[in-house]
């Protein structure tokens, strides 16, 4: 492991003086868990840790504290604001060569002017984080950086101290025995005004036949009661092992841990690439080979289910020509498997034009049809006027970006939110003329799966 004794660059000290500086520093590490990482950072750094798993598990990233905290309360200008903040931040920045690039990480909620009192209470309309500790697993190595925000050029004594707690961070996740991740105690079970819920369908459902829009995504909430506070590293570890295919994110902020192991990509920016995909559309996995096979060729027949995707292909593709050139959508869907569930999967890949960036991106795609509907603004009134509920974070962005504007969000479905001994958990769908009640509540089961499965509750659907 490479030791420096003073941050690069603080011989500087002229320039240390003037101003606000972001200083970071790598070292790289041999044989670390991400997830160890994680939980050995509970008795340090409680309410202020965040972990990150792609869906092809080439980059897992695990952040504690906070070297800085950027957040939004307004609605409108949420996006701008996150990026104006960062971007102070990245022109200030002290780093060497071979120090990788801090991360920003963090999520935007559903809808800001959803203005219900709820669990939500706490989360603003955007909140990221520069971790102050931050371990970045790329392809199989493991980079750990400390981040430090400083205004008054005391950064010196705060580097020494940071050093000291990551060199116990990597030596803890690396020597010392895991407890067994045991699966919670559900004591109770709160299905929410399911009947609300069948109304919400149905009138929605009648007037999309009634000339109103075309396609309106509508959700649910359920609750669980444990007889124990949960720990979040238990939840992710059930969740890493049962849902492979998918994202894994968690954020926590103060008391609240919003979780979720989600299959679907917003948007990712990779040397000069960019990369979304279209997924709607739904139905159970089969409890054998051939009854798998049957249902997802059902599944790519079915025209109600068609109907849902190709909204979301159609929006996609407008937001991604109109900011993208080169844009390659394949002619038709194919179907992306993940443990509980199988879904109608349309992948796109475009060049952003030159001034694009990735929250660009985020903002003119959130929300898709997938998680909103067609058209938007009407979808969402009716969203907000039908749902007896705050989605929070739930089905909003969820994902970090670099310095160098690379990055990936992805959209914060099968997702939950833990505070101490209860969670809620969420789940919606795409109603469009041809859904039936029932049906969609049933589909809600199948999505609700993997987090009830990773807290020990009993699996419908
Ligand atoms: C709204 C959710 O899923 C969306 C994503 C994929 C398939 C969906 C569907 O088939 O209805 C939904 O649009 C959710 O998981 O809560
Ligand atoms: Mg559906």
């Amino acid at each position: 492991m490479k030791r420096k004794t003073t941050p690069h660059s603080m011989a500087e000290t002229g320039r240390m003086m003037d101003g606000l500086r972001f200083y970071t520093e790598t070292v790289e590490s041999d044989r670390l868990s991400p997830q160890a990482f994680f939980e050995a950072g509970e008795m340090e750094f409680a309410g202020r840790r965040f972990y990150w798993e792609n869906r092809d598990k080439t980059r897992k990233m695990a952040g504690m504290g906070h070297a800085a905290r950027l957040t939004s309360k307004d609605g409108d200008a949420r996006f701008e604001d996150i990026r104006t903040q960062w971007q102070r931040l990245c022109s200030v920045i002290v780093k060497e060569e071979g120090d990788q690039s801090p991360v920003l990480f963090g999520g935007f909620s559903f809808d800001p002017e959803n203005r219900r009192e709820s669990e939500w209470t706490g989360f603003p309309a955007a909140l990221f984080v520069v971790p102050q500790i931050q371990l970045v697993e790329k392809d199989g190595r493991a980079f750990v950086s400390i981040n430090l925000v400083s205004d008054d050029g005391s950064a010196a004594g705060d580097f020494e101290r940071l050093r000291l707690i990551r060199d116990r961070l990597i030596h803890e996740a690396q020597v010392k025995e895991r407890m067994p991740a045991v699966k919670p105690d559900v004591l109770r079970l709160h299905e929410y005004a399911k009947a609300d819920y069948l109304r919400a369908v149905e009138g929605v459902r009648d007037g999309i036949l009634e000339g109103g829009p075309e396609k309106v995504v509508i959700a649910r909430s359920i609750g669980l009661e444990f007889a124990a506070p949960v720990r979040h590293s238990e939840v992710l570890e059930h969740l890493s092992a049962e849902q492979q295919e998918s994202y894994l994110f968690g954020l926590e902020n103060g008391d609240g841990f919003f979780f979720g192991a989600t299959p679907e990509r917003l948007v990712k920016m990779e040397d000069g690439k960019g990369l979304t995909a279209c997924v709607a559309g739904s139905i159970r996995r089969g409890k054998t080979v051939e009854e798998d096979r049957l249902l997802g060729e059902g599944l790519l027949k079915d025209p109600k289910n068609r109907e849902e995707h190709q909204y979301v292909v159609q929006m996609i593709g407008d937001v991604f020509r109109s900011f993208c050139s080169d844009v390659r959508i394949p002619a038709g869907p194919r179907l992306l498997k993940v443990r509980d569930i199988q879904h109608l999967f349309t992948p796109v890949e475009a060049t952003p034009n030159v001034g694009t960036d990735l929250l660009d991106l985020v903002q003119a795609l959130h929300p898709t049809p997938a998680l909103g509907g067609t058209p938007r603004d009407e979808a969402l009134r009716m969203i907000r006027n039908n749902e007896k509920m705050d989605r929070g974070y739930y089905g909003a962005p969820i994902g970090w970006m670099d310095t160098e504007g690379d990055g990936e969000f992805a959209v914060a479905i099968r997702s939950g939110l833990l505070k101490g001994d209860r969670a809620h958990l969420y789940a919606g769908g795409g109603i469009v003329a041809g859904s039936v009640p029932e049906e969609e509540y049933k589909e809600t089961w199948v999505k609700f799966r993997p987090m009830m499965r990773a807290l020990g509750g009993v699996l419908h659907g």
